[in-house]
């Protein structure tokens, strides 16, 4: 089966007076009908620039390098017409803040039937029916297709903003922090949402969040980024929940887990900032904040490791960290009968 979404080795810089910003390196992520892929990590992690590369809507300073097979077909090889064709009917972005993205003195109605319209997928008399589906589909009244958005909630025009993305039923859909900006009600409600119509319609959904909770929530894999690479990728439940790598663990300890007292008083956060993209540290980008570092780590820039199939068998499960790869257990075997712990190293930069 041809999957619906290839990604392999991704690399985008960004150019400026500063200098370039190297923002995504190497990314590989792949995605088949009716699966969720979750990718979190903390801001300036590279997240939303993967999200823009897809559809080839980054801005002009991003070079972009890679393959990006969508559905057989490498976006970054498509001409321009292809690529209009492709975009809102391959696959469309919900991006987070909709006020920003709606056109204020539009009518939604109007809004939502602009790319039906543009890509001919409904006759002109039948696209108020259309539209009025749409709106009933995220749960609003065809009657708000009147409305401008500033007559709208944040969480109806969000609504708003799933109704545009589905209208050409994408066969992928991006939500890029879809739900950030809303209170837990309207969040917890727009997820369902998202859910409900990957199961109904088998497309396929990439969310993109900062929050590893809400993707543990709505996707079966999740991908963690830092610093512009995949650190580690596997079954949501067990990257939130049984974390390999450092920081996917210290990025599931972040968000309070709800019905759990206890997880609202244990510390939290990640000490230190993220590295400057521009002059990352040598070795492994994690080490000046890795609770865990030791010598090797200085000088090792660990690749994606398989780790070893769980309990279930499922082996679909990666890393990039010294402690999961090849030797991991050896050497760890060497410290514990040496009695020694891990040297831990000077982290200074
Ligand atoms: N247009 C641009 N020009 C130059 N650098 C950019 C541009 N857009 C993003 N960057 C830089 O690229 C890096 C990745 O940014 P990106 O927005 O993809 O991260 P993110 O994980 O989505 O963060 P957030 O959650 O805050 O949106 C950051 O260092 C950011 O400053």
């Amino acid at each position: 089966m041809t999957s619906l979404l290839d990604v392999r080795n991704l690399h985008v810089t960004y150019s400026g007076s500063g200098g370039d910003v190297p923002a995504v390196r190497g990314v590989d992520l792949s995605l088949n009908p009716g699966d969720t892929l979750g990718v979190a990590g903390e801001s300036g992690s590279g997240k939303s620039t993967v999200a823009l590369a897809l559809l080839r809507l980054l801005p002009a300073n991003a070079k972009v390098t890679g393959q990006i097979m969508l559905e057989g077909e490498d976006v970054l090889q498509m001409k321009w017409g292809r690529l209009r064709a492709v975009r809102w009917v391959g696959a469309s972005v919900v991006f987070q803040g909709a006020m920003h993205s709606l056109n204020p003195v539009k009518r939604i109605g109007d809004q939502i039937a602009e790319p039906l319209l543009i890509h001919e997928l409904a006759k002109p008399d039948r696209v108020g029916a259309r539209v009025a589906e749409l709106l009933e589909q995220v749960g609003l009244p065809a009657s708000r297709r009147q409305d401008y958005p500033h007559q709208l909630s944040g969480g109806q025009r969000q609504r708003v903003m799933i109704a545009m993305a589905l209208a050409c039923e994408p066969r992928l859909i991006i939500a890029d922090e879809a739900t950030t900006a809303l209170d837990v009600m309207i969040q917890a409600q727009i997820l369902n949402l998202l859910e409900r119509l990957v199961e109904q319609t088998g497309i396929g959904m990439l969310m993109i969040s900062h929050d590893l909770s809400v993707l543990a929530a709505t996707c079966d894999r999740v991908a963690v980024m830092y610093a512009g690479r995949i650190v580690e990728q596997g079954p949501a439940r067990q990257v939130v929940h049984e974390p390999a790598h450092p920081y996917a663990s210290a990025l599931s300890t972040a968000f309070p887990k709800i019905g759990d007292p206890a997880s609202r008083l244990a510390p939290r956060g990640l000490p230190g900032d993220p590295p400057d993209p521009a002059d990352p540290p040598s070795g492994c980008v994690f080490r000046p904040r890795c609770a865990v570092v030791e010598t090797v780590c200085a000088t090792v820039d660990p690749p994606l490791w398989p780790l070893r199939p769980d309990r279930n068998g499922d082996s679909d499960r990666h890393a990039a960290c010294v402690h999961v790869g090849p030797g991991a257990e050896a050497a760890e075997h060497g410290r514990s009968s040496s009695g020694s712990s891990s040297s831990t190293e000077e982290t200074s930069r």
